[in-house]
């Protein structure tokens, strides 16, 4: 099954456009964690069980696995959802960008070492550098566009001799050009809905979108909903990571976990239900 088949289902299946993003700070664990060689494993497992029925997947973010030496961690976890919830995909945001030889062992790493239904890639050493992932045809390749955090706008708002933004290009660029096999999604920031609206015109109905930046970076769900989901109010994929991962740091952290990843897809559900009455 491709990425984008797996996703709608999982869209459908457990009514939720919410990803949860697994960004584990060994720093923010509950106490109980302390002295546990496993514990980036045991964390994320927890809080995947805890909030499995409420998300539409999982967005592992690799450099919290890479700096703490536990990618074998990050494997194992890949393991445990490809186990226990093999509806939902994996995401996985490693945000690589490189010459071809060097992309075609970055997509191993993704799609053989740790068997992600997708990645998340970065544009900027154009077509060649995609290339390699783009030969994945199963797998969803989703490109950096216009980024949540406030220095995206230094590049991808330059401006191209014909006044276009450079990240409106690069929509154009993978809707056109780049998404032969219909397997690739942009991300697009919650912290810029007017930018998220201009996307979604760009690439037409079809194409998902990423969008990360609610919870702790302030994004705003209404306005998300409103600009990136398409007419069958579906499309995008909103990740939350810390707002859900660190709900509490008590002996309570997955219930707090599941709490937190129910309010937010029953606010990104109600927004939904509000625009496509
Ligand atoms: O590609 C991403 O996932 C991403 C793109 C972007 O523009 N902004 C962004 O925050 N992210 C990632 O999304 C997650 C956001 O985490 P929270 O702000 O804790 O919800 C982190 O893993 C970021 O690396």
């Amino acid at each position: 099954m491709t990425f984008t088949d797996k996703l709608s289902k999982a869209w459908e299946s457990n009514h939720s456009l919410l990803m949860v993003g697994l960004d584990p700070d060994i720093n923010r664990f509950p106490e109980i964690f302390q002295n546990n060689n496993n514990a980036i494993y045991d964390f994320c497992t927890g809080i995947i069980d805890a909030t499995a029925e409420f998300s539409c997947g999982f967005k592992p973010q690799i450099a919290y696995f890479a700096s703490q030496h536990a990618e074998e961690q990050l494997a194992g976890i890949c393991e445990y959802i490809k186990k226990y919830y093999p509806h939902l995909p994996i995401i996985l945001d490693s945000k690589r960008g490189d010459i071809g030889t060097t992309a075609e062992h970055y997509a191993k790493e993704a799609f053989e070492r740790y068997r992600a239904d997708a990645v998340t890639v970065n544009p900027y050493m154009g077509f060649d550098s995609i290339e390699p992932y783009l030969a994945w045809e199963e797998k969803g390749i989703i490109i950096l566009c216009r980024t949540s955090n406030p220095g995206g706008s230094d590049l991808q708002f330059a401006q191209l001799d014909d006044g276009t933004p450079l990240y409106l290009h690069v929509a154009r660029l993978v809707a056109e050009k780049w998404n032969q096999h219909g397997q690739c999604g942009l991300v697009v920031g919650a912290t810029f809905p007017n930018e998220i609206a201009q996307v979604r015109q760009v690439v037409g109905a079809n194409m998902p979108l990423l969008i990360p930046g609610i919870g702790a970076q302030g994004g705003d769900i209404l306005a998300t909903v409103k600009a990136g989901c398409n007419t069958q109010g579906t499309g995008i994929v909103i990740n939350s990571s810390r707002a859900i991962l660190y709900a509490s740091a008590g002996t309570d952290w997955k219930e707090a976990a599941a709490n937190m990843a129910q309010t937010t897809r029953d606010a990104i559900n109600k927004a939904r239900e509000l625009l496509h009455q």
